[in-house]
């Protein structure tokens, strides 16, 4: 699902902007382009020749205070007050070093970024965002291919002596977010990588610093005793110019790369690994899997008459057997205006008005999912006659006839099915390998209410012949740069559409997930609704 592009701009957003005015289509080469003018006149003021570490990193009295900082465990940090150097020991070891290269030589690179650099758009479940190639193939780019030596020569012994690790080589690309992109939850656990680094690149004026409104923060996790990220995040860095951050890589170094949310500036930054030995914690973690969706029998107390709910065309035998005809070829099917519009229209009015009875939580672990669900026992009204019908044995014995499989009848050994409501706004997620993704042949139905264009996009993806999508650990699916194009595992998108039900059969190694819903996706109708079941014979 890799695509690429040549030019890093988006569309606008089509919502309103901060003062509620709906905003207008705009050329989009304005985007690239105002940038782009800022940087020449920057560039123009700062011909640099070569690279130049700041004479400060070079004291040997620094790299001893950072060396005992670094070695201090779940210090909540210390600063030192020469270079305003930072480092973190909670949750895991960070470390911030602001004005690493000497001064006019961020503009000079970003510049040559700017007009050199050949983007490929990176979109997958876990981010969307561009990205470069790597800088040890960028004979063009003189200012970059010198940083990667800066980076090879003078940075990776120094950080050896500062974090006392051996590091062996260095992996760096350059990377692009622009407005509504991107990085979910991760840990950069892969192979032999050992320091993870970023150098941010913000020479514009008035925005060397960014501000929390203007997103693009990395964001870093903490996690619990099972090496699950919590939420909420306990550390925020703000993109700074000229600013380079490292961090260990190990089973607990999750973070993110929060939303862009600045139309005004592209977040540029050079980033990659030191790589050294096996990371150790790489091989442990690839074991650690993510918790499973709780099923359960058909629930025998409650017998919703379907004859209540269903658009009557949906019982009818004919129509039964087209479905089936359908979902033989197909494996999916959408039936549109599944409940009678009443039962649609109340069912969403009350999840729309309710703001006290019903109880909804984050469901996390970060790194596999965000989004809320329902706290069942806490469903009433129409909601709950939905939630209820949709685990009672006249929905088994209607999938039963819409499907062929054994959910019910004589020939049914276990049926059972797992039921969720979930809210879904901006910046919520699922991710592959969530657990979602089936170790059986799995029905699932995909219900919404208040459904949104873009919000809570569902997109399905065959199984990986090499590697089962479900076990890749989320940085398999982005090794360093790999320049790798477009595939073609995308079996299926469910677009969001008010009262639908979609009906997916997928067969054993089959994942999904449900796209970030990105803050330039318009929600003013409130929050999307989701139902999701999954049955199994
Ligand atoms: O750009 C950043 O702040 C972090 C990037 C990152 O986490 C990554 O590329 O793995
Ligand atoms: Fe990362």
């Amino acid at each position: 699902m890799e695509t690429t592009s040549s030019s890093p701009v988006k569309p606008r957003r089509k919502d309103k902007d901060e003062d509620g005015h709906a905003e207008q289509e705009q050329d989009s080469t304005d985007q690239a382009g105002e940038p782009q003018r800022k940087l020449l006149r920057l560039a123009e003021t700062s011909p640099a020749k070569e690279v130049l570490l700041n004479e400060a990193y070079q004291q040997p009295e620094l790299t001893q205070w950072l060396q005992t900082a670094w070695s201090e465990e779940k210090s909540q940090g210390k600063k030192e007050t020469q270079t305003g150097a930072q480092v973190f020991g909670d949750p895991f070891q960070i470390c911030l070093l602001p004005g690493l290269l000497e001064k006019g030589q961020s503009q000079a690179l970003v510049a040559e970024i700017i007009q050199k650099v050949q983007w490929s758009r990176k979109q997958m479940d876990l981010y969307e965002f561009y990205q470069s190639t790597d800088l040890s193939n960028m004979p063009a780019c003189r200012l970059l291919t010198n940083f990667l030596q800066v980076l090879r020569k003078q940075v990776r012994p120094w950080l050896e002596k500062v974090t006392n690790l051996k590091l062996d080589y260095v992996s760096a690309s350059c990377s692009m977010y622009t407005c509504g992109d991107y990085l979910l939850v991760h840990d950069d656990l892969l192979k032999d990588r050992q320091v993870a680094f970023i150098y941010y690149l913000s020479p514009w004026e008035g925005a060397e610093e960014w501000s929390e409104s203007q997103g693009g923060c990395l964001e870093i996790f903490g996690s619990d005793d099972q090496c699950f990220p919590q939420f909420p995040v306990q550390r925020k860095i703000a993109p700074k110019d000229n600013q380079f951050a490292f961090f260990k890589v190990g089973s607990r170094s999750f973070h993110q790369v929060g939303e862009v949310t600045t139309f005004d500036y592209p977040r540029l930054t050079i980033n990659g690994w030191f790589h050294g030995e096996t990371n150790e914690a790489f091989v442990a973690d690839s074991l650690r899997a993510f918790p499973r969706l709780n099923y359960l029998q058909p629930d025998s107390l409650n017998k919703p008459p379907l004859g209540l709910f269903l658009n009557n065309v949906y019982l009818k035998s004919a129509t039964r057997r087209s479905i089936q005809k359908r979902i033989e070829e197909n494996s999916e099917i959408c039936l549109y205006e599944f409940f009678k519009r009443e039962k649609f229209e109340l069912a969403r009015s009350q999840l729309l008005a309710d703001s006290n009875t019903l109880k909804w939580r984050r469901q996390g672990p970060a790194n596999a999912h965000n989004y809320e669900v329902l706290d069942l026992t806490t469903a009433k009204g129409t909601i709950l006659e939905l939630l209820q019908l949709f685990r009672s044995h006249a929905m088994f014995d209607l999938l039963r006839d819409f499907t062929d499989l054994d959910l019910s009848g004589a020939d049914a050994q276990s049926p059972k099915c797992s039921v969720e409501l979930q809210r879904w706004s901006h910046g919520n997620y699922t991710v592959l390998g969530d657990g979602l993704a089936s170790e059986e042949n799995t029905l699932d139905l995909v219900y919404y209410l208040n459904a949104a264009e873009g919000a809570a996009v569902i997109t399905y993806l065959s199984p990986d012949a090499e590697m089962p999508a479900a076990k890749a650990p989320a940085d398999n699916r982005r090794s360093d740069y790999d320049g790798e194009d477009e595939d073609d595992s995308v079996l299926l998108t469910i677009t969001p559409v008010d009262n639908a039900l979609n009906i997916v059969y997928r067969c054993e190694g089959t994942t999904k997930f449900t796209k970030y819903v990105s803050r330039n996706t318009p929600l003013e109708k409130g929050p999307v609704f989701v139902i999701s079941c999954s049955y199994k014979e």
